[in-house]
């Protein structure tokens, strides 16, 4: 049962916080069940325990014995850290959840005890509103019934997706780091508003509005991405003028090449593990 478990996040940062934000929104898990911990950063602590009611603590202070899920939320590169500091602190009754992009699960089983479940997680900071895309890949050790507790947990923070692993770095690149692409899109929308004498502020509204019917009707209606775009474009009118320029100007090969650009980045950061080179 989801209620009584018990959740550590190791690493108190954006990622951290957004999921902690919609796991304690969902109200599965009681506040003081879901606990945060960092190296040294006791402003940090305080704001977490302030803003959601959660238990915050230094990662030293921390009783691992009582922990069901650890979710790891530091940054890859302080992951081998991270390993070494844990070892010997978990057993393998108790999950080890990374949201680390590149770090594989085999990386976590070769340097964790013998069996250790481990499941790797890809959210986005739409956690926060609890409208993540979260993939999730088990490790070889990880038990059906921890899966499913895994899910139920991620749950809380949006759609879930239980994929192969082999698939977590295009994952990543389309829904991990997906959401900065549509901040970045907006930037330009507002950018172009101002331009045209059109107030920030409204542009934001207008663009935000534009982008969540968009997403909406590709979510609800049957029609393809071709075909709605089909249907907003009439025969020589202002939509075949923007599609036109956006052609011109890259607009579709930039998409891909945004999206590949961070898969591969994280398949990098995996390819560095077994280098030891320091990602950044
Ligand atoms: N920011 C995002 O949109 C997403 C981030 N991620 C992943 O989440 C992880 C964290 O990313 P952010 O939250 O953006 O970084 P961040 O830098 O905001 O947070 C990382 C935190 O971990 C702490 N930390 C470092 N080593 C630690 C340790 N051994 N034990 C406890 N705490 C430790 C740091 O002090 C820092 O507060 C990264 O691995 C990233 O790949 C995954 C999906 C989306
Ligand atoms: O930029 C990053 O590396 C992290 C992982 C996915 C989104 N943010």
């Amino acid at each position: 049962m989801i209620s009584n478990q018990k959740v550590a996040f190791l690493g108190a940062g954006s990622m951290a916080e957004a999921m902690i934000s919609g796991i304690v929104e969902a109200e599965l898990i009681p506040a003081e069940q879901i606990i945060a911990t960092n190296k040294s950063n006791e402003e940090r602590l305080q704001q977490l325990r302030n803003k959601y009611g959660i238990r915050a603590m230094k990662r030293e202070e921390l009783d691992f014995s009582s922990v069901d899920f650890f979710i790891l939320a530091m940054k890859p590169k302080d992951i081998d850290e991270a390993l070494s500091s844990i070892k010997d602190k978990v057993t393998k009754e108790q999950v080890i959840l990374s949201v680390l992009a590149g770090i594989p699960t085999s990386y976590m089983e070769e340097n964790l005890n013998e069996d250790q479940q481990v499941i790797r997680v890809m959210p986005n900071t739409s956690s926060m509103l609890r409208e993540s895309a979260t993939a999730l890949s088990p490790g070889k050790h990880t038990s059906m019934d921890k899966v499913i507790l895994a899910k139920k947990l991620l749950a809380c923070i949006g759609e879930v997706y239980v994929i192969e692993e082999d698939k977590m770095d295009i994952f990543t690149g389309i829904a991990g780091s997906g959401p900065a692409y549509f901040y970045y899109l907006m930037e330009h929308i507002e950018k172009t508003a101002k331009e045209a004498g059109l107030d920030e502020e409204i542009a934001r509204q207008i663009g935000s509005q534009t982008i969540l019917g968009a997403a909406k009707m590709m979510m609800e209606q049957e029609d393809t991405p071709a075909d709605l775009r089909k249907k907003v474009t009439s025969p020589n009118g202002t939509t075949a003028a923007g599609l036109a320029a956006l052609e011109k100007h890259g607009g579709g090969e930039a998409i891909s090449e945004a999206i590949k650009g961070a898969a591969q980045r994280s398949e990098e950061i995996s390819a560095n593990l077994n280098k030891k080179i320091v990602t950044q």
